[in-house]
């Protein structure tokens, strides 16, 4: 079964928006691991807009047992009290460390990483975060040409970009990027790599997905995730995605 993993970025944009305390990200991860998700993910950003550095820790020392995914760009330089993503990661060792290629004056993450160009500087990274004892998977668009490029470098996984996917599926016409997004994750799995798939993932359209994929092994799910549960609440919508995971 896919593995589902809760991404708290939202709480902390809502908790920042006036400033305090609440609604703490820390009591969100919580609930969703009480409603049996597999993980949680965050994606601090140098501009710390949602995940700040403090939540890193914080969020960590209530996993009780389930996979933590961080997430970023382990290219971005340090800034204020963000110590840059590999810092992160040697702070709180995370089960798994997902590279995203996201320049701070992006509103979200849009693309993937390019191996041409990448690959000779992401190889040493991916070496140290192996080293402080984490999965690497790398944030990567479906259809690309030599994904299979990531195993070369010591990747473990890579994370299917499914922005677009999710996009033509609203508009009704998904059949071409649920292709690209199966011949990605076929040509990572012949490579020996595993694939997750994460962005813009929701209860409309992830049943689709992991019908097409159905070795699919983990999806990262916040963006709609946590704007469904303020109709449904957290732990019934942490448990319909669990519902449709298991094709129920
Ligand atoms: C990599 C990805 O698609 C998401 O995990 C990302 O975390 C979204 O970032 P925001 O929550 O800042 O939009
Ligand atoms: N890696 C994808 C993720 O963690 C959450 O993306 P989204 O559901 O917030 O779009």
């Amino acid at each position: 079964m896919t593995l589902l993993s809760v991404n708290v970025n939202k709480v902390a944009v809502l908790r920042n928006s006036r400033g305090g305390f609440d609604p703490d990200p820390v009591h969100a991860a919580q609930v969703a691991i009480a409603s049996g998700c597999h993980g949680i993910t965050v994606h601090p950003r140098p501009d710390q807009r949602h995940i700040r550095v403090e939540d890193v820790a914080r969020i960590g020392a209530v996993l009780d047992g389930v996979e933590y995914n961080l997430e970023g760009n382990p290219f971005a330089p340090a800034r204020g009290s963000y110590p840059g993503f590999v810092e992160l990661v040697r702070s709180v060792r995370p089960a798994q460390a997902t590279l995203v290629p996201d320049g701070d004056g992006q509103i979200t993450s849009d693309h993937g990483f390019d191996l041409h160009r990448d690959a000779d500087r992401l190889r040493p990274l991916i070496a140290e975060l192996k080293a402080l004892g984490c999965r690497v998977s790398l944030f990567m668009d479906a259809g690309t040409a030599g994904i299979e490029r990531a195993a070369d470098i010591g990747a473990d996984r890579i994370e299917l970009y499914t922005g677009p996917f999710a996009q033509a599926f609203a508009a009704g016409d998904a059949a071409r990027e649920l292709a690209a997004c199966v011949a990605s994750a076929g040509q990572a799995r012949a490579a020996g790599l595993g694939v997750n798939a994460g962005h813009d993932l929701n209860q409309h359209n992830l049943g689709a997905l992991v019908r097409a994929i159905p070795f699919l092994d983990e999806v990262s799910i916040g963006h709609a995730l946590f704007g469904e549960a303020l109709y449904e609440g957290l732990a019934a919508t942490v448990g319909n995605y669990l519902a449709i995971l298991k094709g129920d």
